[in-house]
């Protein structure tokens, strides 16, 4: 993992305390609405992704839901995050900058800002008349596709309804903390001691859900909200990688009875299928981190059966 020092990529892993993995925030933080710097105009707008990564994953499927296929385009990085960082070298399912013609997303964001310092990441919701970014932080571009487009021609459906906001952000809060960004503070971890306080909470949280998604088709009541999307992107890639490669090993997501149910029947919601790609997901995270996979060896299972219909019914808007 490299990382850009005044508009210089540097292709060095950044130092870490304390032998815990920390994420930092994210820089631009612009959002899309009628009369600002970014109004909503359809084409205007274009996403760089990549389908290993669960927060890039979150802005792709919210393109689905809310139908804006036809108004923001995609670009698709390579799976293998190397020397380059994510970068556009041919490979299946690769969709190359036909925006900026970028090799590699350090350059993308030399272009956003000469002088960038920090991380490079992915997903960036890129401003194709201002020629900079408007946004790379998940959670704040799944709200701007959630209704930032809704007056020119988005789906109808409110996945951040206000009435459940405060429920919403609770539960956020919680799966963000211990789960969504806890399997690479397991994953990560430097000592026992760092892996311990990640591994532990992270078990009590997926006990949790299940209790909750026992009782309720969704995680905040009878409506599938953003919170239920943003649970998504990291329990359907855990059996295939977190359980394994981030020795998140206590259970798999199959040995909960609800939460398996819920993820197949998130899975199911059309057009979510499309947006999974195991096979992007099994080689990124095997492949990428040789320092927790050395030979980059691809294991073979597990197998999957995500057809198998769910049993909660996707309410397609919600509400
Ligand atoms: N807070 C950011 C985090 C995004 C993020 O960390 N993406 C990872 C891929 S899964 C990345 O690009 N990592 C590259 C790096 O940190 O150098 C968001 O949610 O958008």
């Amino acid at each position: 993992m490299g990382v850009m020092r005044d508009g210089t990529w540097h292709a060095v892993e950044p130092p870490s305390t304390g032998g815990a993995f920390e994420r930092p925030e994210t820089r631009f933080r612009e959002v899309i609405a009628p009369g600002g710097r970014f109004p909503p105009e359809a084409g205007r707008y274009h996403l760089y992704v990549s389908l290993a990564c669960p927060w890039a994953h979150r802005t792709l499927i919210f393109r689905v839901l809310k139908r804006l296929q036809g108004m923001i385009g995609v670009s698709v990085t390579h799976w293998l995050m190397a020397d380059a960082g994510w970068n556009f070298a041919p490979g299946e399912g690769v969709v190359p900058d036909t925006v900026n013609g970028v090799q590699a997303m350090h350059e993308l964001y030399r272009l956003a800002d000469p002088r960038y310092s920090g991380r490079v990441t992915v997903p960036v919701l890129w401003d194709r008349v201002r020629r900079t970014i408007v946004n790379n932080e998940s959670a704040e571009i799944i709200r701007i596709l959630n209704s930032g487009f809704d007056g020119i021609g988005a789906a109808p459906g409110d996945w951040y309804p206000a009435a459940l906001r405060p429920e919403i952000e609770a539960v956020n809060a919680r799966v963000y903390a211990t789960l969504n960004n806890g399997v690479y503070r397991a994953g990560f971890a430097r000592s026992q001691a760092a892996y311990d306080a990640a591994v532990q909470p992270l078990f009590e949280t997926l006990d949790w859900l299940e209790a909750r998604l026992q009782t309720q088709p969704y995680l905040c009541g009878t409506r599938c909200t953003e919170a239920d999307w943003r649970l998504f992107t990291t329990l359907i890639r855990f059996d295939s990688v977190y359980h394994t490669h981030f020795k998140c090993n206590r259970r798999r997501v199959v040995d909960y009875p609800a939460l398996w149910d819920h993820t197949r029947s998130l899975y199911q919601v059309p057009g979510v299928a499309e947006t999974v790609d195991l096979g992007h997901i099994t080689r990124h995270y095997y492949g990428s981190h040789r320092q927790l996979n050395p030979f980059g060896i691809l294991p073979i299972g597990p197998v999957l059966d995500l057809d198998r219909p769910g049993g909660r019914v996707p309410s397609l808007p919600p509400g």
